[in-house]
């Protein structure tokens, strides 16, 4: 465990906005390295990508057909058909025709390469071939079915920017430039633990005073949403010492670490028990709710980062979205940390306690070009079954005291990847 000096670990409260600040400031992005296209999906490039190659390559046809000079067939009719000599085939990345003779066709295949000399491309649709020669009954515009290259992307281009996080569609122009791995930061590891005497591991038998543990599965699941590697920890007892040891063994594979449970003002909070000896994480209370009693700091002798977040499972998982992700999203390099929100329209009045940030769990739909949004569940931060129909959270600030029906509020859409602003 680390070694410097204990010193006061509870802080006073903060808003959501100031701890969060707080916290993104001491974490440090990881180093980043090349790896495999596919590997990269959903993390942020580390530099620009600068088209190597031009789109399209060179000039081919967009077509099935035969390639000639646009003089010859500019005059082609149904009723004054134009006969031309076909001198040979050219598909795609089999070249054996580079040039055209005027007064010829080429039979062409859809991304061929366009001989010098041909100015178009005429659909086998508007033709026939009689014996040698082809029929063309119908006259394509000059330049028509010829892709042009450079037409989209040139060398030198700047494509993509540092920062950007990489999607489905980014993967298919990247693999297009020929680019077979990029440069990102490495998915983060995240360790997910649970503490507490009473949880179960879900498929076990409960006694009657043991819930079973949702939290570390919830986390996991969070983790892999916004693109992590998560490693589930088995929930730990409240001794101190097992959930010591835990972390201790766990702290190798982590770049990151997320505990839930133990952190408020119980006597047996083994997370703030264990980890305010250490004298390196802080302790304080947010002003927002859910997730009131929070916790972060750094353990280990690589100074890993973690997170201590409240037990009610819905506390945690909002900690998580508010705090957690953006931290995901640091060490990675994303450009932009903070949840995006968006405005919506509110479907109920609700109520909200001055001071405190509330995070209103939603029901989120689309219509009529609005975003709408409707509270669901009740505001208990035990109430799971409430969580799961929720797929945004309405953001209600500090100094608001009540909403209407129908006003306009920023919501945080859950399980959306947040792509780099
Ligand atoms: N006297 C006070 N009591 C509490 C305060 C306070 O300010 N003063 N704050 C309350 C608030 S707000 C929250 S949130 C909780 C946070 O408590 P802890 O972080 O210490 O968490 P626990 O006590 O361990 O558990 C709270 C609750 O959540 C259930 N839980 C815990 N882990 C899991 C899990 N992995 N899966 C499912 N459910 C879990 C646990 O059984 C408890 O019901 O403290 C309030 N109390
Ligand atoms: O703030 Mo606790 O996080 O509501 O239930």
């Amino acid at each position: 465990m680390a070694t410097d000096p204990p010193r006061p670990t509870d802080v006073a409260p903060l808003s959501m906005e100031d701890y969060r600040r707080r916290v993104l400031e001491q974490i440090t992005p990881l180093t980043p390295s090349q790896r495999p296209l596919l590997d990269a999906i959903g993390l942020p490039l580390a530099d620009d990508v600068v088209a190597e190659v031009a789109l399209p390559g060179f000039d081919n046809s967009s077509m099935d057909g035969y390639a000639v000079a646009f003089a010859d067939v500019a005059e082609a009719t149904a009723e004054r058909p134009v006969h031309l000599p076909v001198v040979g085939e050219i598909a795609a990345g089999q070249t054996t025709i580079h040039s055209l003779t005027p007064g010829t066709a080429v039979r062409i295949m859809t991304g061929a390469p366009v001989p010098a000399g041909a100015t178009a491309v005429v659909p086998f649709e508007w033709t026939h071939e009689e014996g040698r020669e082809v029929v063309v009954a119908q006259a394509p515009d000059e330049g028509q079915h010829v892709r042009r290259a450079g037409e989209e992307v040139q060398r030198g281009d700047v494509l993509m920017r540092r920062g950007q996080v990489i999607g489905t569609r980014h993967v298919g122009l990247l693999a297009a430039l020929g680019n077979g791995s990029v440069t990102t930061a490495p998915r983060p590891r995240v360790v997910v633990m649970s503490t507490g005497s009473e949880l179960v591991e879900p498929g076990k038998p409960l006694a009657g005073d043991q819930i079973y543990d949702a939290n570390s599965f919830l986390l996991a699941a969070a983790v892999r949403a916004h693109g992590g590697i998560a490693y589930r920890a088995r929930a730990t007892t409240d001794d101190p010492r097992e959930f010591a040891d835990a972390l201790s063994d766990q702290l190798l594979r982590a770049d990151l670490v997320v505990t839930s449970g133990g952190v408020s003002k119980g006597t047996h909070d083994v997370v703030k028990e264990v980890l305010r000896e250490l004298g390196t994480v802080d302790f304080l209370e947010v002003k927002m709710q859910p997730g009131k009693p929070q916790g972060f700091g750094v353990v280990g002798e690589d100074r890993t980062p973690i997170f201590t977040l409240p037990g009610n499972p819905v506390s945690a998982y909002v900690s998580f979205e508010v705090f957690v992700a953006p931290a995901l999203r640091r060490l990675t390099g994303q450009a932009g940390t903070d949840p995006v929100l968006r405005p919506a329209v509110l479907t109920e009045s609700v109520r909200s306690m001055r001071g405190k940030t509330q995070l209103l769990r939603v029901a989120a739909e689309h219509t009529g070009g609005q975003l709408r949004v409707t509270p669901v569940g009740g505001p208990g931060s035990h109430l799971i079954a409430g969580l799961a129909q929720a797929d945004g959270l309405v953001v209600l600030a500090e100094d608001v005291a009540a909403v209407s029906q129908g006003d306009l509020v920023p919501v945080l859409l859950l399980d959306r990847p947040q792509e780099g602003r």
